[in-house]
């Protein structure tokens, strides 16, 4: 099968999460080394949060957990994504694979504004090349809103257009989008700063919600988020000009009350960056 194949929706279990590793991950735009091998083990049905300054690669790392860094232009890619166990940088692996199993939400709500809500969630089908009758379709949208926590403040509205909705409505409508294909992990770059404090304990919550059902690994700025929301936290760092890497990482707990480097305990109480 091509990239392009049309797949079956019913081959992906609704609620299973999965596993993810990277192995010694090292990532360039151009000649700039940005990650140089960076391990990091995302269990299962738990919520990673990255944290660290601004720069030092966090989002690159996301990006390269489903393979969305190699399509911008001069970007390369070195190590291993384990998803439960297989590389997902495997040749015989297809492109989208990884899309399907592994979805994203970015950092600006980005629904397509004059497409109806219903078909906004559908769309997520669509862009990774995913089948599904008009019954499956209905189910799915029902069954992604409630999922993203949007469905009792749409069901009566589906046919509105996406782009109607308040903003936090509209970041849980992109977060439907991305649960429409069942995928067993989402990743979140940095979800919620553009909303105001009321949407953000709104996607918290529905974070906390999905907890269980499917992987989770959010960047965010804010600490107190990733105090709330997070399992276990990786800090990243970019010292003088160095690639990034991870200084240190564990349950969120211990990195917010006693982490063991000096840097992360700066960090997480605010001295910098
Ligand atoms: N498309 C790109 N082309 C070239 N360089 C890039 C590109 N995207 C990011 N970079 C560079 O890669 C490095 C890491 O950027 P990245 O966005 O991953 O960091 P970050 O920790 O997520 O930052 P922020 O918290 O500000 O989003 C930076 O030096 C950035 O300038």
């Amino acid at each position: 099968m091509t990239d392009t194949a049309v797949l079956p929706v019913t081959d992906a279990p609704a609620t299973v999460p999965a596993a993810l590793e990277a192995r010694a991950v090292s990532a360039w735009f151009g000649g700039h080394q940005v990650l140089s091998r960076v391990s990091l083990t995302m269990p299962a049905g738990r919520v990673t949060a990255l944290i660290g300054p601004s720069g030092c690669g966090k989002s690159t790392f996301l990006r390269t957990l489903n393979r969305m860094h190699e399509l911008i232009p001069g970007a390369a890619f070195g190590g291993e994504v384990l998803f439960e166990g297989e590389d997902v940088y495997a040749p015989e692996r297809r492109l989208t694979d990884a899309r399907r199993r592994i979805g994203m939400v970015f950092q600006k709500p980005n629904p397509f504004p004059a497409m109806s809500i219903y078909d906004n969630v559908v769309a997520g089908l669509k862009l990774t090349g995913v089948r599904a009758s008009r019954r499956e379709k209905d189910e799915l949208v029902e069954e992604s809103l409630t999922r993203a926590g949007l469905w009792k403040e749409v069901r009566d509205r589906l046919r509105r257009p996406g782009g109607a909705l308040s903003g936090g409505q509209q970041q849980r409508l992109c977060i439907a989008r991305a649960l429409a294909v069942r995928p067993r992990v989402l990743l979140m770059d940095e979800p919620c700063s553009a909303l105001d404090p009321t949407s953000t304990r709104r996607v918290e919550e529905t974070i906390q919600d999905l907890r269980d059902q499917i992987t989770i690994v959010i960047v965010t700025h804010n600490m107190q988020q990733a105090a709330r929301v997070s399992d276990q936290c990786a800090f990243f760092l970019a010292e003088q000009g160095t690639p990034g890497g991870i200084v240190e990482h564990g349950p969120t707990e211990q990195m917010f009350n006693s982490p063991a480097d000096e840097r992360t305990a700066d960090y997480v109480a605010g001295r910098f960056g």
